[in-house]
């Protein structure tokens, strides 16, 4: 049988990363404290067995090109705590923070998976955030992680973790991408990593493409993360961003599509890009945080728990034969 990622998780760990000075706004670095004391999340953590780990704060070297130093030191830390509660074989979901975090959360999971084989990603976000240094034209590197995690750019933040590619090209899918600049699609286009398009989102239905880049990010892989930037919604559901798109995917549908594709081969999921202060009076971003959370895991448990009870009757009705034949 293949193997895959669908080892014994019991508990989902909630690492934070509290980072926001890699953003174009500041503000996403107070979005882990929100979550933690939001109503919906406790109802939420009632519901699915979530403890909270380490929360990270940032070191701060400045803002831009300055942020570099900086955003590698607190990427060496997640990637530190990311690595550890995967290989203690606990769920992981990381709060960030704005995108840089990505470069230290999926550095310390391939990390973490290596012995056992490559991870794939999907990337849920209006950006490609593909930039390298020096292709940037606003120097942010929330806007470049991606290609960190490919291996290109700044050669502190390509080898946290270990030495290799945290990413290979045929592993990445990206959904919903609908703002991006011409490098950074350069780059990826020559790769051949699959980027699902918005509009292509919107021709086919969210539904078909997350099952299509589901199929695509294990075909290959132990298992798979999710990588999920708020902004990659419709503003209506995810008003709270500090990069906001216009004509983004519609969370609901996101929602009812997650229900539909192979959890059981997710090894993480990271939520970033919440920027509490520009949530509405309904709270709306903090809402769409606490549910996404809540489907991911729910669904994940109830289809581990299929998978299992199925192998066991399979076990059992093996065993019978083999009594009965031996009679
Ligand atoms: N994670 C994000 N919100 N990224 C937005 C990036 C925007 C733009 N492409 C830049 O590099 O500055």
């Amino acid at each position: 049988m293949k193997k895959t990622a669908q080892l014994a998780r019991q508990m989902i760990k909630a690492i934070g990363c509290a980072n926001g000075l890699a953003g174009r706004q500041l503000g996403c670095e107070n979005a882990v404290e929100v979550i933690k004391a939001s109503p919906y999340f406790t109802n939420v953590q009632q519901r699915i067995p979530l403890e909270w780990g380490k929360i990270i704060e940032e070191v701060n070297t400045g803002r831009h090109a300055s942020a570099l130093s900086g955003v590698t030191q607190t990427c060496r830390q997640l990637a530190h705590e990311t690595r550890q509660v995967i290989e203690n074989k606990d769920e992981l979901l990381v709060f960030g923070g704005d995108h840089s975090c990505a470069i230290g959360t999926w550095s310390g999971v391939a990390t973490a998976m290596r012995p056992h084989g490559d991870i794939g990603l999907i990337w849920v976000d209006a950006h490609m955030d593909a930039h390298t240094p020096d292709t940037s034209d606003t120097g942010n590197i929330h806007g470049m992680p991606v290609a960190h995690l490919l291996g290109f750019g700044d050669k502190n933040l390509v080898k946290i973790g270990d030495r290799m590619p945290k990413l290979l090209p045929h592993n990445l899918c990206m959904v919903g991408i609908r703002d991006y600049e011409s490098a950074e699609q350069e780059l990826l286009e020559r790769l051949g990593v699959r980027i699902f398009y918005a509009n292509e989102v919107e021709k086919r239905g969210i539904q078909d493409v997350m099952q299509e880049a589901q199929y695509l990010v294990t075909r290959n892989t132990i298992g798979y993360g999710l990588s999920i930037d708020l902004d990659g919604f419709d503003v209506s559901y995810a008003p709270a961003v500090g990069t906001p798109s216009a004509d983004g995917i519609n969370a609901l549908e996101f929602i009812k599509a997650l229900l539909t594709i192979d959890l059981t081969k997710l090894i993480a999921t990271e939520i970033v890009e919440f920027l509490p202060r520009f949530d509405d009076n309904q709270r709306t971003s903090e809402q769409l945080v606490s549910s996404l959370v809540e489907y991911i895991y729910k669904t994940k448990q109830f289809q581990i728990n299929s998978v299992n009870e199925i192998a066991a009757r399979v076990n059992k009705s093996e065993t019978i034969q083999k009594v009965s034949q031996a009679m």
